[in-house]
């Protein structure tokens, strides 16, 4: 039986299951395939635009700011999952950012969206089809960290899998060697080299706010996190909670993409059973979102130039 689980697949007929076949490398050939048909050149740089950074289309924002624009909506893509998170405008924006050609995926995809996490990181592997070599992954998320307030950046030096620990992982099922081996070390997952050069990048244009690198989880989300659950995480040594990226920078290293990410603190978790006034919000998050748009918004183009004179071609 077909089951109806937010696939786009009304251009190919292809018969939508909940297994991986709605994945299949042939499948996202024809994906990229059409991809590849509307645009003028490859990406080599991708860029995931999340909650905190103008994941909705918004005046100013790293996806407007794009030259030569092409966009599709992710409802147009064949096979491509549709976003149904509030503000996330659900684009792939192509364009020209620091004299070179990148793609941003402007909205993602999540877990608690009702997508199997395969199937949420299913566009790293349409990046990789269509040249994608870098990936930049940004979010929100909740600082957990005492030292963090609303509006610091944290690079994302390593992630702790929560969902991996309970037996869910996007990796999951038959694995195809033309994407990358059955088992992959995560060891390096965040370069090294790009974190460094990303903290220079801050200091030396001066960046407006305070940059730290952390420890980043996912949890399935939708719901914020209980004071025990925040606890307890703290005690595992995680920075910042959120609920995305983990499941993409798995895919991404699996097909050796070369990674780094961000998350804008966008609150302050509660972790104390006396504070009765704060409460996290979708509305908060994406309000911080905009205030600090236009500061990342130049860290990312200051990350895409180092990349493109340092790095392309060098891998
Ligand atoms: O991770 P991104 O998509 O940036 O968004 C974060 O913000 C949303 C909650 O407000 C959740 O989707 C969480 O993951
Ligand atoms: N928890 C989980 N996800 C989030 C948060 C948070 O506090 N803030 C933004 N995304």
């Amino acid at each position: 039986m077909s089951v109806c689980n937010g696939f786009n697949n009304h251009q190919n007929g292809s018969t939508d299951t909940d297994d991986h076949n709605g994945c299949s490398y042939e499948t996202l050939l024809q994906t990229a395939q059409y991809i590849q048909s509307r645009i003028p050149h490859e990406p080599k740089v991708g860029i995931i635009c999340g909650s905190g950074m103008g994941a909705y289309w918004h005046e100013g924002s790293l996806a407007e700011a794009l030259g030569n624009k092409v966009i599709i909506p992710y409802h147009d893509i064949p096979n491509f999952p549709v976003s149904t998170v509030e503000g996330h405008a659900g684009q792939l924006v192509f364009g020209t950012l620091s004299n070179i050609f990148v793609v941003c995926m402007q909205g993602r995809f999540h877990y608690y969206e009702g997508y199997p996490l395969w199937k949420c990181a299913m566009p790293i592997r349409v990046m990789k089809l269509i040249g994608v070599e870098f990936l930049i992954a940004t979010n929100a998320a909740g600082g957990i960290n005492t030292a963090f307030m609303e509006g610091d950046v944290m690079l994302i030096k390593d992630h702790i899998n929560m969902m991996g620990f309970a037996g869910n992982n996007p990796l999951q099922g038959p694995n195809d060697n033309r994407w990358g081996p059955r088992f992959p070390p995560m060891n390096r997952a965040y370069d090294a080299g790009l974190i460094h050069e990303a903290k220079q990048i801050w200091k030396q244009e001066h960046l407006e706010g305070r940059l730290f690198d952390g420890v980043y989880t996912c949890l399935g989300g939708p719901n914020f996190e209980t004071v025990a659950e925040l606890r307890m995480l703290k005690l595992l040594g995680v920075d910042a909670v959120g609920m995305s990226t983990v499941h993409e920078v798995l895919t991404a290293r699996h097909c050796d993409m070369t990674v780094l990410a961000f998350s804008l603190i966008t609150n302050v978790c509660v972790m104390d059973y006396q504070d009765h006034d704060t409460m996290p919000s979708h509305e908060e998050v994406m309000d911080v979102g905009k205030v600090r748009q236009g500061t990342l918004k130049l860290f990312v183009e200051k990350i895409v130039a180092y990349i493109a004179e340092n790095r392309l071609n060098k891998k």
